[in-house]
């Protein structure tokens, strides 16, 4: 089975209502791939969710930024799985660098969550990725491995689990892996999922790259032959995100 070319658009904290709409609006009007090429997921921030979802075309999706870890209760500040399913939100992102770094969140929080969230039905975009300091100390793959084992032991039904690899050092920093630093940590994932789980999950499992990525790089990261497809923030704000959902052209010529 080929892998569908995967395109995230990771709208973190950002966006009022005016500009929500407007985001909403260039993705309506665009001309994309169809559906069987590339499968598009905007994520908003929690309160933007309903809206996006009832005014966004029916052929791209939505995902939540995160969700709580368990059934929802007294937990305040917190969404619950549930709560995106009775949404009928499909997708979830979880193990942001962002929340690994600024929320604490450990891998075995993550691994957690990512377990609750595929038990209630949601898909999720689970993320991995070294910091530069781990990068420069050669510990790169031992990291994503690492942060990867802890979802691992925790999920059996890898059909609904796209991984995200995005290096610390080039999420918002203009810094872009090469594609031979996104290819070479795509393809040691891959071989570390057929080690790990099974033939059949590394061969299916989609690895999307994601630090800035904008609309001049992402055709030739697309290229890589294990990158396949893209978790884009800063890009994701901006009418170039459709250049990036269009880079998935390349994959299907290749
Ligand atoms: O964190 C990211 C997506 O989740 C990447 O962010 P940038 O595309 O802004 O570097």
């Amino acid at each position: 089975m080929a892998r569908k070319f995967f395109v995230g658009g990771n709208w973190k904290c950002n966006g009022t209502t005016e500009e929500v709409k407007k985001i909403v609006a260039t993705l309506n009007d665009a001309q994309v791939p169809p559906q069987d090429v590339v499968e598009v997921v905007v994520s908003p921030p929690f309160i933007f969710l309903s809206l996006v979802k009832s005014t966004l075309r029916p052929d791209f999706h939505v995902a939540a930024q995160n969700c709580w870890v368990k059934k929802g209760g007294a937990f305040t500040g917190e969404v619950s799985a549930e709560m995106l399913v009775n949404l009928s939100i499909p997708w979830v992102i979880l193990g942001h660098s962002e929340r690994r770094q600024l929320l604490g969140e450990s891998n075995e929080f993550v691994g957690e969550k990512t377990a609750y969230a595929l038990s209630q039905g949601l898909k999720v975009i689970a993320c991995v990725g070294e910091t530069l300091e781990q990068r420069e100390a050669g510990a790169t793959l031992e990291v994503v491995a690492a942060q990867t084992k802890a979802i691992a032991e925790r999920v059996s039904n890898w059909a609904d689990v796209v991984i995200a690899y995005e290096p610390v050092w080039a999420i918002g920093t203009g810094k872009v892996a090469t594609p031979a630093q996104a290819q070479e940590v795509h393809c040691e994932l891959r071989k570390w999922l057929h080690a790990n789980t099974s033939p059949e999950v590394a061969a299916t499992t989609r690895i999307i790259y994601g630090g800035s990525v904008n609309g001049g790089n992402c055709k030739v990261l697309a290229g890589q032959p294990d990158v396949d497809g893209f978790l884009v923030g800063g890009a994701s704000l901006k009418p170039e995100f459709i250049d990036i959902i269009k880079s998935a052209e390349v994959k299907k010529s290749a």
